[in-house]
C-alpha cells in the first residue's frame, strides 16, 4: 500500500536553499547551542516548567543515557509541538526495503554501472536501491548500502530512520535538506550524516540527484584517533558543519515516513515536522567537504594501507576493528620511489564496497565509472587491472606524479557484505568484470632477478 502524497514541493523550498551562505556551526560532535528566535533556550536547565514562546522541550538521545561522556550524544530541542503529535504509523510498502539480501553470496568481485535516471517521477526516499548489507537493525550492528537516483523533491513527505544513522555521499546533483536541526545544502564532493531518528526532507536543487547511502545500524560514526600522525591531519574536526536552528510553522497535510526494524511506515501529520525553534546538544546532522581532507601518504616508498584515508569510523567492540570505515581516495601526489604506486593486488578480511564520485580511480583504467560501484568481499582477490599494472610497473618513479580530478570512496566493513538479489541480477551488473585481470601477463623468468 502506498500512501504517497503527491503534493508538490512548496515554492519557497528551492529559494530556502538559494541563499549562497547557509549558516553552519563548526566542529565534529561539539556541544552546540542555537536559536532561530532569540531568548528561546532555557538558561541553566533543560526542562523548565514552561519553555519560552510556548514551546515544548524534547530530548533526542543518540547513545545510551549512561554512555561514557566522550561518546555520549544527545540534544534538547524546543519545538512548536512535541514529536508525538502525529497519527499512528501504518505499513508503507516500498520495494527497496523488501528487497532481500542474498543468503549465499558468491566469492567473485562485482561491479555495477550507475543507476539510470528513473523514467517515473521519484523522490529521494522512493529512489533508494539496496545493493548490499550485513548485520541487522535488531542487533544494532552492521549496515545497509543503497544507491539513490531521484528526480523529484519530497514536498510534504518527511522521513526518519529508526534503524540507523545515514551517511549520504552525493555523486550528482545538490540536495537541499530540511531537518529538525536546521537546513543543509550538500553537493557532490561533500557528504552528510543524518542521525538516527532525525526527521528530514530532501529537495533536489539540480533537477535530479544520484548518490550512495550507508545506513549504519551500529555505533555512531566518529573521527578516528590519529596516533603517531599527531594532533592534526585526515579529516579536521573544524571542517564538519552542523546547521543552525531553523523552523517551519506550517499546518497542512504532511506525511511522516519511518524506517523501523527493516520496514517502512507512514503516518499522517497535520503540520510540517521541522518545527524546532532552538536546540542545544551534540546529536545533530553534519556535513563535510571531502575536498578539505588532509591526505597523508608515504614520502619514501611503498603504498600504505588505505586506513590512512579514513574519514569516519563506526567502532565495533573489538579494539582497533571497526564495523564500518568510511575511506576516501582524493586527489594527491604520488612520490614513492621504486614503488608500485597504485593499490596493490590484495585480499582483505574486511569487505570493500566502493563508489566513484568523480573522475578515474587509480587502480582501474576503465569500467569503474562515476556513479558506479564495486564490491570486493572478504578475501576476494582484487587490485589493479592489467592496463594499470603495466603502466605503473613502467612508470618513472624518480618523478612525483599528481592524481587529479578524482574522488573515490569505500565503505569497508568488518563482516562480509551480502549483495541484494536485485543487485546480483541487475542489468547494471558488469558480469565481465573479472576479465580486467585475465590479461595480466606472466613475466616469470627464473634466470633474471628484476
Ligand atoms: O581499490 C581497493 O581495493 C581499495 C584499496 C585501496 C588501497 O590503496 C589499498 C587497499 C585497498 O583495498
Ligand atoms: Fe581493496
Amino acid at each position: 500500500m502506498s500512501l504517497k502524497h503527491k503534493a508538490a514541493a512548496p515554492a519557497a523550498d528551492s529559494s530556502l536553499f538559494d541563499q549562497s551562505e547557509l549558516q553552519y556551526q563548526s566542529g565534529f560532535g561539539n556541544d552546540f547551542a542555537t536559536e532561530a528566535l532569540a531568548g528561546t533556550l532555557p538558561v541553566g536547565r533543560n526542562s523548565p516548567q514552561r519553555v519560552a514562546h510556548g514551546l515544548y522541550a524534547e530530548q533526542i538521545s543518540g547513545t545510551a543515557f549512561t554512555a561514557p561522556r566522550d561518546v555520549n550524544r544527545r540534544s534538547w530541542v524546543y519545538r512548536i509541538r512535541p514529536g508525538a503529535v502525529h497519527s499512528p504509523f501504518k505499513p508503507y510498502s516500498n520495494a527497496w526495503v523488501e528487497e532481500p539480501l542474498c543468503a549465499q553470496p558468491e566469492p567473485n568481485p562485482m561491479r555495477w554501472n550507475p543507476l539510470p535516471i528513473p523514467a517515473q517521477p521519484t523522490d529521494f526516499i522512493d529512489s533508494w536501491r539496496l545493493f548490499a548489507g550485513n548485520g541487522a537493525p535488531q542487533s544494532m550492528s552492521g549496515c545497509a548500502i543503497y544507491m539513490y537516483c531521484a528526480t523529484e523533491s519530497m514536498g510534504h513527505r518527511y522521513f526518519y530512520n529508526g534503524d540507523g544513522e545515514l551517511l549520504i555521499v552525493p555523486q550528482e546533483g545538490r540536495l537541499g535538506i530540511k531537518t529538525e536541526f536546521g537546513l543543509l545544502r550538500v553537493e557532490p564532493q561533500e557528504m552528510v550524516v543524518i542521525p538516527r531518528g532525525c526527521r528530514f526532507n530532501v529537495s533536489l536543487l539540480d533537477g535530479h540527484a544520484r548518490g550512495y547511502i550507508c545506513e549504519n545500524y551500529g555505533a555512531l560514526l566518529r573521527l578516528p584517533d590519529l596516533g603517531p600522525i599527531g594532533s592534526n591531519g585526515l579529516a579536521l574536526s573544524r571542517d564538519f558543519e552542523t546547521p543552525v536552528a531553523w523552523y517551519e510553522d506550517q499546518e497542512g497535510d504532511y506525511e511522516l515516513i519511518a524506517k523501523f526494524q527493516g520496514a517502512l511506515w507512514c503516518a499522517s501529520i497535520g503540520h510540517a515536522p521541522c518545527d524546532v525553534v532552538a536546540w542545544h546538544g551534540n546529536y545533530a546532522p553534519y556535513k563535510y567537504d571531502m575536498r578539505r581532507f588532509n591526505t597523508i601518504g608515504t614520502i619514501s616508498f611503498d603504498h600504505p594501507d588505505p586506513s590512512l584515508f579514513l574519514v569516519l569510523q563506526s567502532p565495533s567492540y573489538a579494539p582497533g576493528v571497526d564495523d564500518i570505515d568510511f575511506v576516501i581516495f582524493p586527489p594527491r601526489w604520488l612520490v614513492a620511489e621504486n614503488t608500485f604506486r597504485p593499490p596493490w593486488f590484495h585480499r582483505n578480511v574486511a569487505s570493500e564496497f566502493m563508489g566513484l564520485v568523480q573522475g578515474q580511480y587509480d587502480a582501474k583504467s576503465g569500467g569503474f565509472v562515476p556513479g558506479g560501484a564495486s564490491l570486493h568481499n572478504c578475501m576476494v582477490s582484487h587490485g589493479p587491472d592489467a592496463e594499470t599494472f603495466d603502466k605503473a610497473s613502467n612508470e618513472d618513479t624518480s618523478q612525483p606524479r599528481k592524481v587529479t580530478d578524482t574522488l573515490a570512496f569505500m565503505f569497508e566493513t568488518r563482516v562480509p557484505l551480502l549483495p541484494s538479489n536485485e543487485a546480483l541480477g541487475s542489468p547494471l551488473r558488469q558480469k565481465d568484470y573479472y576479465l580486467c585481470w585475465q590479461s595480466v601477463a606472466r613475466h616469470f623468468n627464473s634466470g633474471e632477478s628484476v
